[in-house]
């Protein structure tokens, strides 16, 4: 129950494929119409960012991916940065927004064709660090892989569905009782695919660890009580699996 789809989420079929078709044609559009968006200084706040490859992760990969980071809340306040074109960007991704009500931002992954999609990923494999994400996919066009039992297994694109992922936090307060799962996104050489990934993030000075409840005798506390704000400060200069990540975290046995 660590990575799964889910549906009759309550936002309809037709805003999801039109906000996803908006994402498309933002991507689609000539190069001078998107330049003013972008940044590559993860330091820069903006309420809309374009870049490629990865500003988060410290990896030497370059990635077959550009990438739109898309604040939207307050939705008042962030919508007035947002791109005009398509013309109905702001309303249809507002729509979006307003019915994922809190989401704090968006990020639109896209991954142009690849000439050769054995030289590099579109996204290569981590877990995610915030608490809870929601990914909806593209129909059609598979590039979602999720370990499991050693093996990677594509996540079928269905386009009216939210796949849910449990980040680190969750693992983390959940006492390892839901596990962060490690995925990645392949690109293919015939067709762009695109994603659109929803973190549930804790604000930068939430104290997070175990939940009482599921810390006992029995099953005693894996892990410190931190500063989520810490967790992001080590999680950005680490590359590695799941268990580097979440290693200086643990309590000593
Ligand atoms: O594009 C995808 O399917 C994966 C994206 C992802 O893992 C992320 O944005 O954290
Ligand atoms: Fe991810």
């Amino acid at each position: 129950m660590d990575f799964f789809h889910v549906i009759n989420h309550g936002v309809t079929e037709d805003l999801m494929n039109d906000t996803m078709n908006v994402f498309k044609e933002f991507f689609k559009l000539p190069e001078q119409d998107k330049t003013s968006f972008y940044c590559e200084d993860p330091t820069r706040n903006d309420h809309c960012m374009l870049y490629t490859s990865s500003l988060l992760y410290a990896t030497e990969d370059h990635l077959w991916r550009d990438n739109l980071r898309n604040s939207c809340h307050p939705l008042e306040e962030c919508i007035q940065h947002w791109p005009e074109k398509p013309a109905r960007y702001r309303h249809a991704v507002g729509a979006y927004a307003t019915e994922l009500s809190e989401i704090p931002s968006m990020l639109v992954n896209h991954y142009p064709p690849c000439p050769d999609p054995s030289l590099t990923f579109g996204f290569s494999e981590h877990c995610d660090p915030n608490l809870i994400t929601l990914l909806q996919q593209e129909s059609d066009v598979f590039g979602l892989q999720v370990l499991r039992n050693g093996e990677w297994i594509g996540v079928e694109p269905i386009s009216k569905a939210f796949v849910v992922n449990m980040g680190y936090q969750m693992q983390i307060i959940s006492n390892n009782k839901l596990r962060s799962v490690e995925h990645r996104a392949v690109t293919n050489s015939e067709k762009a695919r695109t994603s659109v990934a929803m973190f549930f993030i804790p604000n930068g000075d939430s104290i997070v660890e175990p939940a009482k409840a599921l810390a006992d005798s029995r099953n005693p506390a894996i892990f410190k009580s931190f500063q989520y704000k810490e967790f992001i400060a080590h999680f950005i200069n680490k590359t590695g699996g799941i268990d580097v990540a979440l290693e200086s975290f643990k309590l000593q046995a």
